[in-house]
């Protein structure tokens, strides 16, 4: 009987597990990109509440720097503040002529919670470092680029949080993709699923506070992102993008 009751709390805590999971989808939107580049959308991964207390700890905890960075040759402050998180030993990065210093994920046992609720969202992901951004107002932004830094693989996936003020998130396809991906469209455009999806240049997402936006497959290769200046956009937002370094 002992057994049996158990049991049945263990079913009753497993079912509670994935009723929560299946809250935390609701809402949820794939898009797909085409040519096996994919986007998924989780507006509420965090609920309120504790998407707010990450704010303020990472507002407050994160040792952020505004480094000065190389863009077409030319030197400039980089146009947020960043810190960079990841497990020891692994390559390191460098981007736009910076290489950001390793911080420890134990300093910072908020980040791994967050690290992994993003791991029971996607089943199979296994990050190990996280580049974190804040932006101040809207003046701060990224300008168009792509995550395809060797160290990442081919095929990156690429998982995106967001705290804060709601900014717009774009996407548009690579200059050099754009007309072999319109004839390729073309030639497969015969069947209704297709004409109904017939896929777009460009994209956009606004990420909400508490949110998970993650790119996959040839994303990084065929696709531009940008988090462009927003004039209204005036308050704090910080956004962590996880990664895995092969
Ligand atoms: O802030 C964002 O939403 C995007 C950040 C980003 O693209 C990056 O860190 O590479
Ligand atoms: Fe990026």
């Amino acid at each position: 009987m002992e057994q049996f009751v158990s049991r049945k709390k263990l079913k009753t805590t497993q079912e509670n597990d994935e009723k929560e999971e299946e809250n935390k989808r609701k809402g949820e939107v794939v898009v797909n990109l085409g040519n096996e580049s994919q986007v998924i959308y989780i507006p509420k991964l965090f609920c309120f509440h504790e998407s707010s207390t990450y704010l303020e700890f990472l507002n407050t905890h994160i040792p952020w720097t505004r480094p000065t960075i190389r863009v077409f040759g030319r030197s400039l402050l980089q146009p947020r503040d960043t810190c960079y998180v990841a497990s020891a030993g692994i390559t390191e990065l460098v981007y736009s002529g910076y290489k950001p210093k390793a911080h420890s994920w134990d300093d910072f046992p908020p980040l791994n919670e967050i690290r992994e609720a993003v791991h029971k969202a996607l089943p199979g992901s296994s990050f190990n470092s996280v580049l974190l951004n804040r932006y101040k107002g809207g003046n701060d932004y990224v300008g168009w680029h792509a995550d395809d830094e060797k160290l990442y693989g081919p095929t990156p996936e690429i998982a995106s949080v967001s705290f804060g003020c709601e900014r717009d998130f774009l996407l548009k396809m690579k200059p050099d993709k754009t007309s072999k991906a319109a004839s390729k469209t073309e030639g497969e455009a015969s069947s209704k699923q297709m004409k109904k999806n017939a896929y777009s240049n460009q994209h956009s997402f606004k990420l909400k506070h508490g949110s998970l936006l993650v790119m996959k497959g040839y994303t990084q290769r065929d696709w531009l992102h940008s988090v462009p200046k927003r004039a209204k956009a005036d308050t704090l937002r910080i956004n962590l993008t996880f990664r895995r370094v092969l």
